[in-house]
């Protein structure tokens, strides 16, 4: 069934023991939106995607990403999805080119298919001159940019960004936000988590988790309004006092 909804999540919960993780979260992200889901360390966005990308299963509630249910129909939801995260990237080992045709395989493309992506990409990213260099000589940030480029590879309706910048410097955040702006206005969806407030600034809405609940959601303009703030950073600070 055709939804305007891209992930749709109603009470979704976590428990690990008798600790709940994350509790009856529920929120819908639009198709071709830029969502910033954020919170402080621990707050359990990392266990709320987990289970969007279906490898985690819930303890309650629902979800469907793409259309599928998390719980009943994980495959085709990882099917339909990309992800990319600071921890789980490219393979060192590899070339850029080797990356490519390593992860295009994975994701089920035709040889055919993978010689017009690569060409794209390094085009894309202007990397004609290190396109046969091992991954593990490019800086993190271009790693990045790559990495996010291969999360594409099969061109997924819905794609999902663990603190894809942690750790770049701030022109190299603002080049690989420049690249989600671009997949958004091709109508794929962005769920993404970050620890800096200034690209929550950049999403069309923004939720914040602290302590396994979903806070607060809105735009950041509304929000910043809302919590009678400039910045971000403020809204998020008065959110984590209030709890305190
Ligand atoms: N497998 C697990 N078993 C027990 N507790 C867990 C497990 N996974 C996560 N937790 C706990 O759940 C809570 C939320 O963790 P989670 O990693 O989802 O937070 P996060 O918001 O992603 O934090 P960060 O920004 O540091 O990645 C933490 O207290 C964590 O210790």
């Amino acid at each position: 069934m055709e939804t305007k909804n891209a992930i749709l999540v109603k009470n979704l919960s976590k428990r690990f023991g008798d600790f709940t993780a994350v509790n009856a979260i529920t929120f819908e992200v639009k198709k071709g939106e830029i969502f910033g889901f954020l919170g402080a360390n621990g707050a359990g966005k990392t266990t709320a995607m987990k289970m969007l990308i279906g490898i985690s299963k819930p303890s309650e509630g629902t979800a469907t990403v793409a259309g599928f249910d998390v719980k009943t129909q994980s495959e085709a939801v990882k099917k339909s999805i990309g992800y990319m995260s600071q921890r789980f990237t490219l393979y060192d080992d590899l070339t850029i080119k080797e990356n490519i045709a390593f992860f295009g395989g994975i994701y089920g493309l035709s040889n055919e298919k993978i010689k017009e992506k690569t060409a794209l990409l390094i085009d894309e990213l202007g990397l004609h001159d290190k396109a046969s260099n091992l991954v593990r000589s490019l800086p993190l940030g271009w790693k990045q940019k790559v990495a996010f480029s291969v999360a594409l590879l099969h061109e997924p309706k819905i794609v999902f960004l663990d603190e894809p910048t942690g750790g770049v410097d701030p022109i190299t955040r603002r080049q690989f936000w420049e690249m989600i702006y671009r997949e958004a206005n091709k109508g794929t969806t962005i769920f993404v988590t970050t620890h800096y407030m200034d690209e929550a600034e950049y999403c069309d809405r923004v939720s914040i988790m602290v302590e396994g609940k979903i806070e607060a959601l809105d735009s950041p303009k509304k929000l910043k309004k809302q919590f009678k703030v400039d910045s971000m950073n403020e809204v998020f600070l008065k959110l984590a006092r209030n709890i305190e």
